[in-house]
């Protein structure tokens, strides 16, 4: 990764600088607030009679690897386009690392790198021609070592002289990543990167990404895969019918639903009355209950030999983000 990268990042450092003046108050001071690497404050959207974004606000730190996760239509699209400034909100204000995305665009804009979820593409060039054109559009000439390097991470360089409508529909998408990194963006926002991508390609892209992240680089990510977010995010904003319905660190995310679930094949396939007050759901063969505390597992044993029902199979689990995610989702 180039040396390059950290000195991009100007005020995104993920430590705030201690105010000196603080020194002789020491018990009165409060560290300086971090500016946040995008701001968005009461963004409300509307489309015909669809409210597509109603009051969103969220601050996402310099240095976060940040997930908005939310079922097809909650509107994460539409507000990843309102902070690249492809569409307007009807009101509300966003700012990238201090720049206003609509009064203050040119800065806001090399600020930021998209990965947009649609695979666009001009069928002419090749994919170093398209990284080329892409430097030009934020002025910069002399970008080859960089657009290297970003292809070789990519694991792009054998392509790098082929017709980009001759790729493959992973391929264009690694493209789309290193067009989104050419300007060595400090905030880099990726809408389904991997929809449609071999496992490979996500390894090696995600690696990739923790670098950039690990180098400084503020992450913003949306995914269906809710186990890539668990892995690799550390705050998370759950987002249905355009509102934030929750945000909140990963960790606490996860503790909130600390109670373990069973998994659990019975013979006859028949839970007893008593227990479906726990039963979560039900497929495959199997049933999912929710313990209320891991010492309650010999009392469901026990009423499972009552009723003369055995078990074929049985795995205790623990709740993942997608279990989190759809207990939010169904709250109403
Ligand atoms: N240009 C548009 N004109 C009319 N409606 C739109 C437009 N763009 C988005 N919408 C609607 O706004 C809502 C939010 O769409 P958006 O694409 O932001 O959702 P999303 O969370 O990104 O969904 P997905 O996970 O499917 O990508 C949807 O109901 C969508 O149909």
């Amino acid at each position: 990764m180039a040396d390059g990268i950290d000195q991009q990042i100007d005020s995104a450092s993920p430590t705030p600088t201690p105010d000196r003046s603080c020194r002789m108050e020491r018990f009165h001071c409060k560290p300086p607030p971090m500016k946040a690497a995008i701001r968005i404050h009461q963004i409300s959207k509307r489309f015909k009679s669809l409210q597509a974004l109603d009051q969103v606000s969220l601050d996402i730190l310099p240095g976060e690897f940040f997930a908005l996760l939310g079922p097809n239509g909650a509107g994460k699209t539409t507000l990843i386009t309102i902070l690249a400034g492809l569409t307007r909100a009807d009101s509300g204000v966003v700012e990238v690392m201090g720049h206003n995305v609509v009064s203050d665009y040119r800065n806001a804009r090399r600020k930021l790198g998209i990965v947009p979820q649609e695979l666009v593409f001009d069928p002419f060039f090749t994919v170093r021609e398209t990284l080329r054109i892409q430097s030009g559009y934020f002025g910069l000439k002399h970008n080859d070592d960089w657009i290297d390097e970003v292809m070789t991470n990519l694991d792009l360089m054998n392509k790098a002289d082929v017709n980009m409508r001759a790729l493959s529909g992973g391929m264009k998408r690694r493209v789309l990543v290193a067009q989104a990194l050419v300007h060595k963006p400090p905030v880099i926002v990726l809408d389904e990167p991997t929809a449609g991508v071999d496992v490979e390609l996500r390894q090696s892209l995600w690696e990739f990404i923790k670098q950039l992240n690990q180098a400084g680089h503020t992450i913003v990510l949306t995914t269906h895969y809710l186990e890539e977010a668990e892995t690799l995010c550390n705050r998370i904003a759950m987002l249905k019918q355009g509102r934030v319905i929750a945000l909140d660190d990963k960790a606490n995310f996860l503790n909130r639903q600390a109670t373990p679930q069973l998994r659990i094949k019975l013979m006859p396939d028949m839970l007893p009355t008593s227990l479906h007050p726990m039963l979560i759901s039900q497929e495959d063969g199997y049933h999912r209950l929710r313990l209320p505390a891991l010492d309650q597992l010999e009392a469901v044993l026990q009423t499972l030999r009552e009723a003369g029902v055995s078990v074929k199979d049985l795995a205790l689990e623990q709740p993942n983000l997608e279990d989190v995610f759809v207990q939010f989702m169904h709250q109403p």
